[in-house]
């Protein structure tokens, strides 16, 4: 809960706003039933005669009801009688306090009035044993069950004295209809805009959050370092990115719509119910006692399996990802087949947890249903023993069911709730996780800039050791060299030996666990990361491409180059050949992940895209090696021509490929071997021999020796 508090804090002025709309709403809404009973009450039942209080009687009548009040003088106040001779109330009684006061005053009375003109004798009017016989049996009628019977009974009398007095009571029940029920339409036009209103802007704080939470978590990841990725898995990101945003973004919006309003109608139709008739709220007790259980017993059944599907549903999607990037293989060593039942294994499983929360979940709808008629059957039996009784009235039952029903549909509405948010929170925290999780590479506050024109590119290892995150042993130990500017150092060993590694070190993917790597006398931890990486370009062992064109990969993150300048990257790089022969040239379309090329076509641009930076330091980890022979020659070649007063150092498998170079750094299990040139290392080196033979002729490796002799 917090941490939705947390991420929604921003939102907080929208969500007030929200908040209010809701109180309108629910105010708005919790008014009607009241209004409805009024209709029946008063409307129907009593010809829109809201109170026990004639509002015009006969000369005859007048008197008639003078006599069997006990003190008259509050008739006669409220009373003048017009020139058609007819006493009206006059309009300054027109309060809801005057009107109640003079209805406590005249029930009884009024009451009395309706028995005595209904009763067999022409004189019960002056007949005080019948009257004293007739008021105590009110009265006892009134002290047993309040005063709901006689006031509807003065309300007749009130009617039949308006018909009296030679008036049509069918045009006060008209107006009284026709006044409340456009009263009602206003309040249901009320309720319907703040309702639009309230789902309007959670569904804008929904779709904002998500927008908000996804930029985060990009900006975030864009940042992180291999190990940060290596942590979380890149398919778990992709998750968290999309699909448990989702999830979040639907809770919060549900989240404004009935977490708010829930407890709103609830405790308000709450209050409305004791106004009405607080000795029947047990109903309601009981049915939301029935239902906590029923949610409870169905949060228990379902909540482990959809803890499990969350968990499927990250395995699903790892399978599906790892065997469509692997198709070609898959397809290859024919395992379509194994890859196939290992998918429906764990897709089977998912459909499996659905089908049974599905059906547990579906039992809940009709069980709630059942809940809500049954009480709704228990109010009208319990209440019709009350309106025998005389202490409730019929249109006063329906407001009782429609409020219990609004407080019981909140309640269900709430229990779906608090199922589905444990499960929200649980993606929350997994994208909190992502976004609390600190930087292992970052700038320090007082990092230096590399300014283009002070670099020289010199780079030294100073006794460099590191180890991966979770291994046991070391990847690269007492690692320790100077790799000259205008000089070709290159790295060469067997797999597993760390070539990489120290590429990775260079560019700050990783920090140095001891030692220091330093540019130009410069620990790289202490420079910008931005600018460290601006100087160094860096073509990877895997060529990766983006969709967009030729032009657009070669010119990757350099918005202002020209085009002579990507023509001679491309040039440099021998990718010229095959961009002219496409249509389109430089502007040919490359497919995501350059699936569209060749892998050796895709090295060439990688290449062009490092030498169009036109950096001071040249990495190359294993970047020749899908290029033939003749080509890798010519290529080195034409780049050293190019890069004469750079950095290079290259990773190589091929020993062809660094025969020439200035140093060669012999790598075995982590630790340099031997540094020297190609002569040197023949004799220093063992594993360098063994390279070197495994590799070469004896005529190639003596001619190779003749041209290295005849240079020194
Ligand atoms: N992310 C990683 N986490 C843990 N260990 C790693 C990681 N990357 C590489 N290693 C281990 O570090 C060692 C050096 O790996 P590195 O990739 O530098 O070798 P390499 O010489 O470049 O190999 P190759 O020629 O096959 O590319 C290996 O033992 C490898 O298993």
């Amino acid at each position: 809960m917090q941490l939705l508090v947390k991420y929604l804090k921003p939102f907080w002025k929208i969500i007030a706003i929200i908040l209010v709309a809701h109180v309108v709403q629910a105010y708005s809404t919790l008014l009607l039933p009241t209004y409805t009973s009024g209709l029946v009450d008063v409307g129907i039942q009593a010809k829109g005669f809201e109170y026990a209080v004639p509002l015009a009687m006969s000369q005859e009548d007048y008197q008639n009801l003078q006599s069997l009040l006990e003190n008259p003088s509050q008739v006669e106040k409220a009373y003048y009688r017009g020139t058609d001779g007819v006493f009206h109330l006059k309009d300054q009684v027109s309060s809801k306090e005057q009107l109640t006061s003079l209805e406590e005053d005249l029930a009884i009375p009024l009451a009395l009035y309706q028995r005595l003109v209904y009763s067999d004798q022409a004189q019960a009017f002056s007949d005080q044993t019948l009257i004293s016989k007739e008021r105590d049996a009110l009265q006892k009628q009134a002290s047993i069950s309040g005063l709901t019977y006689v006031t509807s009974q003065g309300v007749q009398a009130a009617i039949q004295m308006y018909a009296d007095a030679g008036l049509n009571p069918n045009k006060v029940q008209f107006d009284y209809l026709f006044g409340k029920g456009f009263l009602m339409l206003g309040i249901t036009l009320v309720t319907i805009s703040s309702a639009v209103l309230a789902f309007y802007l959670a569904a804008k704080v929904g779709a904002d959050f998500g927008y908000r939470i996804r930029k985060q978590l990009f900006d975030k990841v864009l940042r992180f370092s291999d190990h940060e990725i290596e942590k979380f898995s890149s398919a778990s990101l992709i998750t968290r990115t999309t699909n448990d945003v989702q999830q979040i973004q639907m809770m919060v919006t549900l989240f404004l719509r009935i977490m708010i309003f829930s407890p709103i109608v609830a405790s308000g139709g709450l209050i409305y119910l004791f106004g009405i008739q607080p000795n029947i709220i047990w109903i309601l007790g009981l049915s939301i006692a029935v239902i906590a259980v029923m949610v409870f017993v169905l949060f228990k059944l379902t909540m482990p399996r959809f803890r499990r599907i969350q968990g499927l549903f990250d395995r699903v999607n790892l399978i599906a990802r790892e065997v469509i990037t692997g198709i070609q293989v898959i397809r290859t060593f024919g395992r379509q087949d194994y890859e196939g039942k290992r998918f429906d294994t764990a897709n089977y499983e998912l459909q499996q947890n659905h089908l049974f929360s599905g059906r547990v979940m579906s039992m809940m709808m009709p069980f709630m249903i059942f809940v809500l008629d049954a009480s709704s059957i228990l109010i009208v039996w319990n209440g019709s023993q009350q309106i025998a009784g005389g202490t409730m009235q019929v249109g006063q039952m329906m407001a009782f069911i429609s409020y219990s029903m609004q407080i019981l549909i909140s309640f269900v509405m709430l229990s779906n709730m608090s199922m589905m948010f444990p499960r929200s929170l649980v993606a929350l925290g997994r994208i909190d996780a992502v976004l609390e999780e600190p930087f292992s590479i970052y700038d320090q506050p007082q990092a230096l800039s590399l300014e283009a024109k002070q670099v020289k590119g010199q780079v030294t290892f100073n006794h460099v050791d590191f180890t991966y995150e979770g291994a046991d042993e070391k990847a690269l130990t007492d690692i320790d060299f100077v790799a000259h500017p205008g000089q070709t150092t290159a790295i060469i060993g067997s797999t597993g030996s760390g070539k990489s590694t120290i590429l990775n070190l260079l560019m700050r993917y990783y920090d140095v666990s001891e030692g220091q790597i330093l540019i130009d006398g410069q620990d790289i931890r202490n420079l910008k990361l931005a600018d460290l990486r601006r100087h160094i370009g860096y073509v990877p062992q895997k060529g990766v491409l983006f969709s967009g064109t030729i032009a657009s990969n070669i010119g990757f993150g350099l918005p202002d180059i020209e085009q002579n300048q990507l023509k001679e990257a491309a040039e440099i790089a021998h990718a010229s050949e095959f961009i002219n022969e496409k249509e389109e040239g430089m502007q040919a379309a490359i497919a995501q992940g350059g699936t569209n090329i060749s892998g050796g076509q895709k090295q060439r641009l990688s290449i062009a895209r490092a030498i169009a930076k036109r950096p001071e330091i040249y990495l190359f980890d294993d970047s020749f090696s899908a290029l033939d022979y003749r080509t890798d020659a010519s290529l080195r070649k034409a780049l050293n021509e190019t890069v004469k007063d750079a950095t290079v150092i290259i990773v190589a498998q091929r020993i062809s490929t660094i025969l020439d170079a200035d140093q060669i750094i012999v790598l075995d299990e982590g630790r340099i071997d031997g540094i020297g040139r190609h002569l040197d290392l023949m004799e220093k080196s063992a594993v360098y021999r063994e390279i070197a033979e495994s590799q070469l002729s004896q005529a190639e490796l003596a001619a190779q020796a003749h041209k290295q002799e005849k240079e020194v």
